[in-house]
């Protein structure tokens, strides 16, 4: 084996994620944890006002307002732009108007070309690039991952130490690898590969490790579809999911709003190209999986990791030898309204939703709006069509999407987190079952009583035709 760069100057194999991090290190050292510079922080509504109180009480100010940047989501209405009816979201949403306001950060709110799901939006401006730190008071951090960089949620106090230092004490994390050889079959996305990687390692698998994915697989992924499997890691308990950059992420940030122009573009593309696995680093722990083995698949459950292929069957409580996965399916199966043994594809939905930061994207569209052309949304069935920003949706709009949606009898909303959780107004009634794009399904997710199978773009565009969870071939 020939040394790498690294060997031939007397640096041990590093892995990506050790790369990012290391690059990052302010102060190590004893028993403290590594202090890591920040270069990227994204804000909400939901999880920022107390740590801009905390600001203020502190009388600090925003340390780098040029590395901030937020944007409205959760609680906003997406038949409307303007009218927040309830009046809890309607104060969280002012609330981030003032505080933004006041301490001098940019906001991209409601109206705003640039709003959307802040985890869409960080990628579209170009401000999402490789190898750097992102943070956000939100779990789907991890998405930002798909660019190469080290990307995870953070609670409310440490969304305040960022806001006052741009930095951030973190405990070294574990390293894994998944490994996924070979090529994904026809029609299978994504999101499946996802969902069946959590199926494999149970909601707490990823526990305390930064996860690299690589292989043949996930290079062939576009970049939406690397956003989709690294948004989804935090669902498995990983710290935080990345993928190497390549040309593929290089093109997808060239002559976006926040790239890097000129002679610092060539600069930067030659660094991105060092971030990579050096041969003979050593992950923690790795995980293998064929590509070719894999199929559409959806959840029956109450987490996402209670998947299984669309082909089977809903499980029985006995199928699992675990204790605990025993008593937890049984549980599940309950509150889902589900019998062991049933077909999957004869379990029949009231909703569809199509959207959120795991796939509302424009890709995502796409994809559905192909299966859904010419065709009609089941009378059984409300569709709901959410781009997971505006510009996603005036992309599609361009591209005649909306009109592919409407006219099969789907509902074309305005962006924002919509009916991946309930925090507005778009939620599913007790006992309402959806197939979603989201990202989870657990009890009163999607609304109170409401039953959530998780799916991807094609399964849901073809359960909106069906009735009943189905995929494109089905059609
Ligand atoms: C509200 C927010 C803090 C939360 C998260 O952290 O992920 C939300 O985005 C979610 O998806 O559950
Ligand atoms: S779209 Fe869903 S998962 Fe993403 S940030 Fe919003 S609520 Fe969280």
């Amino acid at each position: 084996m020939s040394p790498t760069p690294h060997e031939s100057e007397g640096t041990a194999p590093r892995t990506l994620a050790q790369k990012v991090w290391d690059a990052h290190v302010v102060r190590t050292g004893g028993q403290q944890p590594d202090l890591l510079y920040i270069d990227l922080h994204l804000l909400h509504e939901v999880t920022s006002p107390q740590a801009f109180d905390g600001l203020r009480q502190a009388g600090r100010k925003v340390r780098r307002t040029d590395l901030t940047i937020a944007t409205e989501d959760h609680n906003t209405p997406t038949d409307n732009l303007f009218t927040i009816a309830d009046p809890t979201s309607r104060k969280q949403i002012e609330t981030l108007r003032a505080n933004c306001e006041e301490f001098g950060v940019r906001i991209h709110s409601l109206g705003d070309e640039n709003q959307g799901v802040v985890h869409v939006v960080g990628p579209q401006l170009g401000l999402t690039q490789p190898g750097m730190t992102v943070v956000c008071g939100d779990s789907h951090t991890s998405t930002h991952g798909a660019f190469g960089s080290i990307a995870f949620g953070i609670g409310t106090s440490e969304v305040e130490h960022v806001l006052a230092t741009q930095t951030l004490p973190q405990a070294k994390p574990k390293y894994m690898a998944v490994t996924v050889n070979g090529s994904l079959p026809e029609g299978v996305s994504a999101k499946d590969l996802i969902l069946k990687i959590i199926s494999i390692t149970g909601t707490g698998g990823g526990k305390g490790h930064i996860v690299e994915y690589r292989g043949q697989a996930i290079e062939e992924l576009s970049m939406e579809g690397r956003m989709t499997v690294c948004n989804m890691s935090i669902e498995w308990g990983a710290k935080a999911g990345m993928i190497a950059p390549d040309e593929k992420t290089a093109e997808y940030v060239k002559g976006r709003a926040h790239a890097p122009q000129g002679e610092d573009w060539d600069a930067a593309v030659e660094y991105w190209q060092t971030l990579k696995t050096d041969e003979g680093a050593v992950f923690d722990k790795e995980i293998v999986i064929d590509a070719a083995s894999l199929s559409p698949f959806v959840t029956w459950g109450t987490n996402p990791g209670q998947g299984v292929e669309l082909s089977g069957t809903v499980p029985a409580p006995e199928d699992f030898e675990d204790p605990i996965a025993r008593t937890t399916a049984a549980g599940a199966l309950e509150y889902m309204g589900l019998e062991a043994g049933t077909p999957m594809r004869e379990i029949d939905v009231d909703v569809v939703f199509l959207g959120s930061c795991t796939n509302g994207r424009i890709e995502d569209l796409r994809t559905a709006a192909e299966v859904i052309k010419g065709r009609k949304v089941a009378e059984s069935v409300n569709m709901m069509v959410v781009p997971g920003s505006a510009k996603v949706r005036e992309q599609a709009i361009a591209e005649g999407l909306d009109k592919v949606f409407i006219e099969a009898g789907a509902d074309w909303r305005f962006a924002g987190c919509s009916m991946c959780l309930g925090m507005n107004p778009d939620q599913l009634t007790p006992g309402q079952r959806a197939a979603s794009t989201s990202n989870r399904n657990f009890e009163g997710r999607q609304g109170k009583g409401g039953r959530t199978h998780l799916v991807s773009p094609a399964v849901a565009a073809a359960t909106a035709v069906t009735g009943h969870l189905a995929s494109p071939a089905d059609l």
